[in-house]
């Protein structure tokens, strides 16, 4: 048996951010290789109408859970939702709840975020760092705590090239910034912003370093590890390739590809496209979980969730590999045929975005208005273009990543752990996973089924169509008001004309002779 599955049986483990993207995936492996755990708390808000139970409920309903209700048939009974807000400053946890968690947690992993990358500083703050000191501080009253694992991103200094597996300090003491935000109204707290983020390019990445410093700060009486996991994408194995359910990251953009509205990118292809797949991220964190647990390592360890140094890929190979997919498998009702281009120049960006991008927004705004709709397209594409601005920083850099302490642990583990919990990336095949990636986001994201399949491609041959009659139309216009104005232009269309009349004569009477 794993020893890693067997660790986590008959243990209470707490999840913040277990409704998210990671926690979900997180949760669900728990529950399939240790269904003998004893609970999982997980702190849950209400959202968008729901109660904490209906959030559940959903989450356990989801395709998803599907494998675990056969493992772990009382799964309902064994995950409590406990009210919890990280926004505020003693995170809305009744006095109650509060001290079942204190009394019982064995674990805890911190996943909760805000992963915007323009959230307001003081909100930013807020969930990264001030709710992070709270759970630390909740952590060291807990007397039965193993281990306390918090999740934070490879990106935490993206202002450094190389990075190494060691809390970087924040000029600014991340105390000093919990203080200062209680009392600087927002007008000063955005004038003040760009001097604090510095060289990071938001306050997501600026926000995730001030929390590791904290959590450094907290490490003296906690057995604390951190994971920083790269660019977060689908499943790649478990518990079935290509899950993903939201659109941060590459997901958005390959809906946005796949769609035909985003047809060029400034990026760089031989940039190190450091993806990792959601799944390897929660094998890695229950393997930290065990090990930081059952050593209790003297110091903080670091453990650089990434792909760049194992298995590389590049934006511009993984584009083609993305382009290649859609091919298989189309989205439906596409807005152009996809194109994926990545350009490092900064003039042919702009063009692309006027010609590519904007135009054939108000063109077909224009077609809308004509028939009687409301125009909307070019409104996306502003915002599309925004979304795409604010990647631009990851996709034109590389960073290097030691992962001393990633593959310590990997050596650390039995073959059959390494099978059962496996982040070895050096296995993943890059085609196989962006196919599947693509897959998932029509399937899960999008919603599309596969019986749409021939439509979306007779779909895709009419738009190519389309374009063909289009640039032919455009390229007979402008050329007739060449010839109309430029002599010049009259004497090089003559000339073809002369040229491929005399071509013709002189084929038709060799053909004539040999007959
Ligand atoms: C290709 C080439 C050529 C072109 C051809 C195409 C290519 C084809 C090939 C493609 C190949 C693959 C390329 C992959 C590139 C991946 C780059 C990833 C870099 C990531 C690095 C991450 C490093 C750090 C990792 C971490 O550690 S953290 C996790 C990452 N964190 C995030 O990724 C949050 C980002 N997002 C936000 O920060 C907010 O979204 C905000 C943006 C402020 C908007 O904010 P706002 O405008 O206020 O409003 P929203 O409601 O949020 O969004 C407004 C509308 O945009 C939608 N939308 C939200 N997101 C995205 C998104 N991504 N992409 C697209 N759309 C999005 C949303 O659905 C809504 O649509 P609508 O409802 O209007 O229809
Ligand atoms: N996705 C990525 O590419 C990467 C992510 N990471 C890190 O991984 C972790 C998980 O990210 P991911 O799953 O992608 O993010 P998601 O945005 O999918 O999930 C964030 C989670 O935090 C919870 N949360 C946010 N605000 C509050 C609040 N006020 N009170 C209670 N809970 C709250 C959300 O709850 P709710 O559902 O109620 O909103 C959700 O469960 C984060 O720490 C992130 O920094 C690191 C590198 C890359």
């Amino acid at each position: 048996m794993s020893t890693i599955a067997a660790f986590y049986s008959g243990k209470s483990i707490l999840i913040t951010g277990a409704t998210g993207f990671l926690g979900k995936v997180l949760m669900e492996k728990l529950f399939r290789t240790s269904p003998d755990l004893k609970v999982i708390y997980i702190l849950v808000r209400p959202k968008a109408g729901q109660t904490l139970q209906q959030r559940v409920f959903q989450i356990l309903n989801s395709k998803l859970f599907e494998k675990v209700k056969d493992v772990c048939p009382n799964v309902h009974e064994k995950i409590r939702a406990i009210y919890a807000d990280l926004n505020q400053n003693d995170l809305a946890i009744s006095k109650e709840d509060k001290q079942e968690l204190l009394s019982c947690t064995d674990i805890v992993f911190h996943c909760a975020a805000t992963v915007r990358f323009d959230d307001h500083l003081r909100h930013a703050v807020q969930l990264n760092v001030t709710a992070t000191q709270q759970l630390l501080l909740m952590a060291s009253q807990m007397p039965k705590l193993e281990a306390f694992i918090h999740i934070s991103t490879a990106f935490s200094n993206c202002n450094l090239k190389h990075i190494d597996e060691v809390i970087y300090p924040c000029p600014v003491e991340p105390k000093k910034i919990i203080d200062s935000m209680e009392w600087l109204d927002d007008a000063i707290i955005d004038e003040i912003t760009p001097k604090l983020i510095g060289d990071r390019p938001n306050t997501y990445t600026y926000t995730k370093a001030l929390g590791e410093m904290v959590v450094q700060q907290e490490s003296s009486n906690l057995n604390i590890a951190i994971v920083r996991p790269s660019i977060v994408g689908a499943t790649w194995q478990e518990p079935f390739p290509g899950w993903v359910d939201n659109l941060n990251g590459p997901s958005g953009l390959i809906i946005a590809a796949g769609k035909g509205f985003l047809r060029a990118i400034r990026g760089t292809p031989k940039a190190v496209a450091d993806l990792i797949p959601v799944d390897t991220v929660a094998n890695l964190t229950l393997a930290v979980g065990w090990y930081t647990a059952v050593n209790r390592p003297k110091s903080t360890l670091i453990y650089h969730c990434t792909s760049g140094n194992f298995n590389p890929c590049y934006w511009g190979k993984m584009g083609f590999q993305v382009l290649a997919a859609f091919e298989k498998i189309p989205f439906e009702r596409a807005f152009r045929r996809p194109y994926a281009d990545f350009t490092t120049n900064t003039i042919t960006t702009q063009y692309w975005n006027a010609v590519s991008h904007r135009a054939p927004a108000i063109i077909y705004d224009f077609y809308l208005r004509l028939t009687g709709r409301k125009p909307r397209m070019t409104k996306l594409m502003n915002r599309l273009l925004r979304t795409v601005s604010m990647l631009e920083y990851f996709l034109n850099r590389s960073w290097e990543w030691s992962t001393y302490n990633t593959e310590m642990l990997m050596s650390e583990l039995s073959p059959e752990d390494q099978r059962v919990f496996n982040f070895d990336v050096r296995q993943l095949n890059w085609l196989e996973y962006i196919e599947n990636y693509v897959l998932g986001v029509k399937k899960y994201l999008l919603k599309e089924d596969m019986a749409g399949v021939p439509k979306a491609k007779q779909h895709l041959k009419r738009l190519r169509n389309i374009h063909y009659l289009f640039n032919t139309a455009l390229f007979l216009i402008a050329w007739r008001l060449l010839i109309a104005r430029s002599q010049m232009a009259r004497n090089v269309w003559f000339f073809i004309v002369n040229f491929c009349y005399k071509f013709l004569s002189y084929f038709r009477a060799s053909s004539t002779l040999k007959v």
